[in-house]
């Protein structure tokens, strides 16, 4: 990515203050993103990936801009209780019994194909993706902090937050004090002083095998206390950003700010939140069983084009999952990936003549990339300024020859600009998907056309077909069903 001076013209929106402000970071040039990562007890769908890539383009974007980012994202494996009240059953424990497994290999099972979804989808890798599990100490800690501060009571079964001891509770959410929790059983209820009191750590019951111990006997953490703990171990009392999905910001992460700061450590800066993925109006949810799986849809599409769809909408909006979004994301992207193989096809005979006309367009739709992304990270309109490069790139290439350096820039521009910050050019799942796609499909021809010679008894051409496919190490097997190819 270019090396440059940090840009000081960032803005974005921040949920705290609901308005857009300009981005500054408390240490010049450096950035510590902190992003609400999944609870490992199933597979991934589609609007966890709106959340992952929402993200990672902001972080990639900070980058381009000259920041450098550590991007903490953490993983629930403890705690995440059923219906995200403070009662129910650990979601985690609740699939183990189902998948006959132990916790920690429901909790690795779904982490490793966390990890590999992303991946496919060209996620940059966290700087530091830490797991509630390996945290438990500094979360006892920070307990123990608002137990001594009288921000925290110990009641029957569990340390609850004492949501009236804090007066800036509900600062993020702008909920007001009579706002209930909800589905929380009749006894819980009893032992809390204000009904929005929300747990800090569970005595375990006999039978829960997720347990530690603690001053308040063994037990586990509740599931708010991971993040107010770990983010602020991994990047400090006032860090930058906050990430997570609309649907946290009450109760999770106007509880982590509570947590945090009634123990004296401020906590992040900027608050954002990325919008919903829909389905039929409805926010995809494991819960609710509406899902597709990032999985079964990466069976289907390149995982490029499940890309380029999140991003063709900006984080803040939702994007309602359908069949024709994802056709139109497949022809968006086909427009973008063929004019630019078209140009680096070009490129090496392109004769050594200046186009300046093409090249200030092309610095046009930079600048007017780049301005999208200082406003707020605004993918839909950086999409369109690549969309306009695409259609002037075009007219110049049906146009006749082009000139070196007109083509280089707009390679530039699109490996840049749709590559490193948008993550749309991920050389390795993209294009090996592709491959794969267009190599059965030569394959199917080409024993097509091996099957019309042996009809037509041209045997020696059918025979030189073979021994070309021979040489390149795929192998043509003759059954009672047809021919059948592998390598
Ligand atoms: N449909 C969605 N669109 C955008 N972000 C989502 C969507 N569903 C979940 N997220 C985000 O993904 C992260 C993890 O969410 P979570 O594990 O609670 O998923 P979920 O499907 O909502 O599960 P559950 O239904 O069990 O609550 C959160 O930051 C959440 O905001
Ligand atoms: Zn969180």
């Amino acid at each position: 990515m270019t090396q440059r001076t940090p840009d000081p013209d960032i803005y974005l929106y921040d949920t705290l203050q609901r308005r857009k402000v300009r981005f500054e970071p408390t240490t010049p040039g450096r950035v510590g993103m902190y992003l609400c990562g999944p609870t490992v007890y199933s597979d991934a769908h589609l609007g966890h990936a709106k959340k992952e890539v929402s993200f990672d383009v902001v972080r990639r974007a900070l980058m381009h801009f000259g920041y450098e980012v550590r991007y903490v994202t953490n993983v629930t494996d403890v705690g995440h209780l059923q219906n995200d009240s403070d009662d129910g059953e650990d979601k985690l424990l609740a699939r183990a019994r189902l998948e006959q497994l132990e916790p920690m290999e429901v909790a690795d099972k779904y982490f490793w194909s966390f990890v590999s979804d992303m991946d496919a989808l060209n996620i940059l890798k966290p700087s530091i993706n830490p797991r509630a599990t390996g945290h438990i100490p500094e979360q006892i800690a920070l307990i123990e902090e608002l137990i001594a501060r009288g921000h925290a009571y110990e009641s029957e079964s569990s340390v609850y937050f004492d949501v009236r001891s804090w007066p800036e509770y509900g600062k993020l959410s702008g909920r007001r004090l009579d706002d209930q929790e909800e589905g929380t059983r009749e006894a819980v209820r009893e032992e809390k002083r204000d009904p929005r009191d929300f747990a800090l750590w569970k005595r375990a019951e006999p039978a829960h095998i997720m347990r530690w111990t603690s001053p308040w006997g063994e037990g586990f953490p509740g599931w708010h206390i991971e993040c107010s703990a770990m983010s602020l171990k991994y990047l400090g009392e006032g860090f930058d950003i906050h990430g997570g999905g609309l649907d946290l910001q009450f109760p999770h992460h106007e509880a982590e700010i509570a947590q945090a700061e009634a123990a004296g450590h401020p906590f992040a800066r900027y608050w954002m939140h990325n919008n919903m993925l829909t389905i039929g109006g409805e926010k995809m949810s494991k819960s609710k069983g509406n899902f597709t799986t990032l999985k079964d849809l990466l069976t289907v599409h390149d995982p490029m084009v499940i890309r380029f769809l999140l991003i063709s909408s900006h984080y803040r909006s939702i994007t309602e999952f359908s069949d024709a979004a994802f056709d139109s994301a497949r022809s968006g992207y086909r427009r973008l990936t063929e004019a630019l193989h078209e140009l680096e096809r070009r490129l090496p005979s392109a004769p050594e003549r200046e186009d300046a006309a093409l090249r200030e367009k092309i610095a046009g739709y930079v600048a007017a990339f780049e301005d999208a992304l200082r406003d707020d990270f605004n993918t839909p309109r950086a999409v369109a300024a690549l969309f306009g490069l695409t259609t002037d790139v075009n007219a110049a290439l049906n146009g006749g020859e082009v000139g070196r350096p007109a083509l280089e820039a707009a390679r530039a521009a699109y490996r840049t600009l749709g590559g490193d910050v948008l993550g749309l050019f991920a050389d390795s799942p993209a294009t090996q998907q592709d491959d794969t796609q267009v190599v059965g499909a030569l394959m199917e021809l080409v024993l097509q056309a091996r099957q019309h010679y042996r009809l037509n008894k041209q045997y020696a051409q059918a025979d030189a077909l073979r021994e070309t496919l021979t040489a390149v190490g795929v192998t043509v097997e003759d059954t009672k069903e047809g021919s059948r190819w592998k390598r």
